[in-house]
């Protein structure tokens, strides 16, 4: 089968440090990545690249034209000065530029509300979130979007053993529909979920 994304040699320095040496994998339809290593081992690095924020020193990363990709960077402190309520943040996972959201794109966001137990939260600013409250939205923000790959850097780090267990059934969901996946993560169990882990460091 052919790959959906795939990297080739890919190298990456900020200023002259080298962060990232000779990576090369592919991810077919359906498929899973874990990328794994201890702190500093380029993992957010590499998913940024894959996610196509950014290009490598070296090597390089290649998508078909057009490929949707939906990308849960691990530090997104930013948004919080927003003053954005959870379905607002969810709801932008569907939004797209010169169009209004279709009832198609208001029930997916329902429906991802619903999966990850946000819906009593809809209407709550996310400055005023717990740590995990957060990561569900900006979760639901990920993966409420249509896309073919999905990169999810520590997508649940922060998460509690039920919510971990439902976002891991929401990706199953996913692949089975054909979506792709990359995540970062520090935890084994939620490694071997997938069918490849690349160690870096
Ligand atoms: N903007 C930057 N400028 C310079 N160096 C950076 C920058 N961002 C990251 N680095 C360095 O690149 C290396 C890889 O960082 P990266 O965030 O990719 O690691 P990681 O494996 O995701 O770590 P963690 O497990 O802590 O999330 C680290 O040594 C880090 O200090």
């Amino acid at each position: 089968m052919s790959n959906v994304i795939s990297a080739e040699g890919v190298g990456f320095r900020y200023g002259g440090v080298p962060v990232l040496r000779e990576v090369t994998l592919g991810l077919a339809a359906g498929s899973m990545l874990a990328v794994t290593g201890p702190n500093g081992s380029g993992k957010s690095t590499l998913l940024h690249l894959l996610a196509g924020v950014g290009t490598p020193t070296e090597g390089r990363v290649h998508r078909d034209r057009g490929t949707r990709v939906s990308l849960l960077p691990q530090r997104t402190g930013d948004i919080d000065a927003l003053p954005l309520t959870v379905a607002e943040c969810v709801r932008i996972g569907r939004f797209r530029p010169l169009r209004r959201l279709r009832r198609a794109d208001r029930l997916a966001v329902d429906a991802m509300l619903d999966r990850l137990e946000l819906a009593d939260l809809a209407d709550r600013r996310l400055r005023e979130l717990s740590g995990g409250q957060r990561q569900r939205t900006l979760l639901a923000q990920a993966l409420v979007q249509d896309a073919e790959v999905y990169v999810l850097d520590e997508p649940t780090a922060a998460l509690d053993t039920g919510s971990r267990a439902r976002v891991h059934e929401l990706l199953a969901e996913r692949r089975a529909d054909g979506a792709a996946m990359v995540l970062a993560s520090h935890d084994a169990d939620e490694s071997a979920l997938a069918d490849e882990v690349l160690t870096l460091g």
